[in-house]
C-alpha cells in the first residue's frame, strides 16, 4: 500500500474522540470527515472542532453532537449494513468496518451474546459512528497508507456506567488489548473501547516512534484536563512514505476435506476481495493425509474481512495470522505496440533503476491467440519493444 504513515501516541490513553482531533488537528478536512459521518448517518450529528489547551498543551478537541432524538439502528449487524449502503470510499468503508469488527467481537466475548446482536448504546452508537467513521475518513483524507502506535495507557481504579461499576481497564478495552503493550499509567479509564478498537483494528504493529522524515504532528485533546499529564492523543505523521517495508498480514489455513474444484474459486474470490495474493501449498498432514495450506496475504486493513472470507469459502475451522514485512518494487505501466496490438508492460524498479520489465501475461495470451502465434513468441516481441522503448533491467527509468 501506498500513502503516508502515521503513529499514534497513545501513551497518555486513547479515546475515540481523541484520535479523531488529532486528525483534524494533523490537517484532515472537516467538512470531508462531517461527510463521511453524514453518508453513513444522515442528518444525525456535527462534529465541531475547538482548540483548547491540556495540562499547557495547545490540542484540538473534536466533539460531536447529535440532532436527532431517534437514535440509528444498533446493533453490530445494522451499523454493518449503513457502513456497506454509505458509498464511502472502499479504504474508509474497510477500515470502519474492521474497527466495529473490534469492537463487536470484544463486547460479544464480554458479554457472552454473537457479535452481531452487540448492541451499541443510543447515544454511545452515534458517538461511535462519528469517531469511527470520521477517523477513516480522516485517515483518508490525509493520504494515510499504514498505521502503527505505541503501547497504550489504560488506567487503573474503577467507572460507573451502563454496567454499574466497572474495573479499568474496562472488559472491553481488557479484551480489545490482548496481544498490545498496554501498562495502567494512572488512574482513571485512560483508553475507551471506541479509541482501542481504532487503535487494534488500524495500526498493524505497536511500536515506539518508527523511523520516519516526519511532515506532521497533530495533537487531540481528551475530555478532562488533568494537572499532571496533557490528555493527549498524538498523531506524527510521516512525509510521502518513500518505498520500502511495508505491513502485510499472512492467514493461513491447513484444509484435507475441501473438494477440490473449489479451490479455484476461493483463490479467485480472495483476489477480488483485495488479497495481495493468494496460493496453496500442496502438504501431508496428520494420518498422511494429503491437504493444502491456504495462504492469503494482504494489508492490515483487509484481514478481518478476508478471514472471514476464508471461514465461509473453505471447511476449515481455524485460520492463523501472522504479521509480515512486505517489501515491494515501486511499479509503472508503459504500453508497447506488438503487430499493431498494445500491450501493457509493467515496471517495476527501485529508486528509478529498472528491476523488472513483464508484458502483462493476459494480455499476450489473448493477442497470441488472435494472431495464431505462440504465446512465447509475442511475449519476447513485447518484451523487446519495451526494451527499445527503454526500458531494461538494470538502467535508469526513461524521463
Ligand atoms: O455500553 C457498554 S456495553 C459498555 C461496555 C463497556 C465494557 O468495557 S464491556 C464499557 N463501556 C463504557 O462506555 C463508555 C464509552 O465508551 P466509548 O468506547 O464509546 O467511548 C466508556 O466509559 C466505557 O468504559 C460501555
Ligand atoms: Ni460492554
Amino acid at each position: 500500500m501506498t500513502g503516508r504513515h502515521a503513529w499514534i501516541d497513545a501513551s497518555a490513553g486513547v479515546a475515540g474522540d481523541m484520535m479523531l482531533g488529532a486528525l483534524l488537528d494533523a490537517g484532515a478536512r472537516l467538512d470531508r470527515v462531517q461527510a463521511a459521518v453524514e453518508a453513513v448517518a444522515p442528518g444525525s450529528v456535527r462534529i465541531t472542532v475547538t482548540e483548547v489547551t491540556r495540562a499547557g498543551l495547545r490540542a484540538a478537541k473534536a466533539d460531536v453532537e447529535a440532532l436527532t432524538d431517534s437514535p440509528p439502528h444498533r446493533t453490530w449487524t445494522s451499523i454493518r449494513a449503513q457502513l456497506d449502503a454509505a458509498g464511502l470510499p472502499e479504504q474508509v468503508r474497510d477500515r470502519a468496518v474492521a474497527v466495529f469488527a473490534r469492537l463487536a467481537g470484544a463486547e460479544a466475548r464480554v458479554h457472552g451474546v454473537p457479535a452481531g446482536d452487540v448492541h451499541f448504546h443510543e447515544v454511545g452508537a452515534l458517538d461511535s459512528i462519528a469517531d469511527v467513521v470520521g477517523v477513516c475518513a480522516a485517515l483518508h483524507d490525509l493520504g494515510i497508507g499504514t498505521v502503527s502506535a505505541s503501547p497504550v495507557a489504560v488506567g487503573s481504579g474503577h467507572v460507573r456506567g451502563a454496567h454499574g461499576r466497572l474495573p479499568v481497564p474496562v472488559p472491553a478495552v481488557a479484551e480489545l488489548s490482548r496481544g498490545w503493550r498496554v501498562a495502567a499509567d494512572g488512574p482513571g479509564e485512560l483508553a475507551t473501547p471506541t479509541g482501542m478498537a481504532l487503535i487494534r483494528a488500524l495500526a498493524g504493529v505497536c511500536e515506539d516512534l518508527p523511523a520516519m522524515t516526519l511532515d506532521t504532528v497533530g495533537v487531540g485533546a481528551g475530555g478532562r484536563d488533568r494537572p499532571d499529564r496533557a490528555n493527549v492523543v498524538r498523531v506524527l505523521i510521516s512525509a510521502e512514505k518513500a518505498a520500502g517495508p511495508e505491513q502485510a498480514v499472512l492467514l493461513e489455513a491447513n484444509v484435507d476435506d475441501l473438494d477440490p474444484r473449489l479451490w479455484p474459486g476461493v483463490l479467485t474470490g480472495l483476489l477480488d476481495r483485495g488479497a495481495a495474493d493468494a496460493w496453496l501449498t500442496p502438504i501431508v498432514m496428520k494420518k498422511g493425509r494429503p491437504a493444502h495450506t491456504l495462504s492469503v496475504l494482504c494489508t492490515p486493513e483487509r484481514a478481518a474481512a478476508l478471514r472471514e472470507h476464508v471461514f465461509a469459502h473453505t471447511s476449515t475451522l481455524g485460520v492463523r495470522e501472522s504479521p509480515r514485512i512486505k517489501t515491494p518494487l515501486d511499479r509503472l505501466f508503459v504500453t508497447v505496440r506488438v503487430r499493431g496490438a498494445e500491450i501493457p508492460v509493467k515496471v517495476g524498479h527501485r529508486d528509478g533503476v529498472i528491476v523488472q520489465v513483464m508484458p502483462e501475461f493476459d494480455d499476450v495470451a489473448a493477442h497470441a491467440r488472435a494472431l495464431d502465434l505462440p504465446e512465447r513468441v509475442v511475449l519476447q516481441e513485447a518484451q523487446s519493444a519495451a526494451g527499445a522503448a527503454g526500458y531494461t533491467p538494470g538502467v535508469t527509468l526513461p524521463r
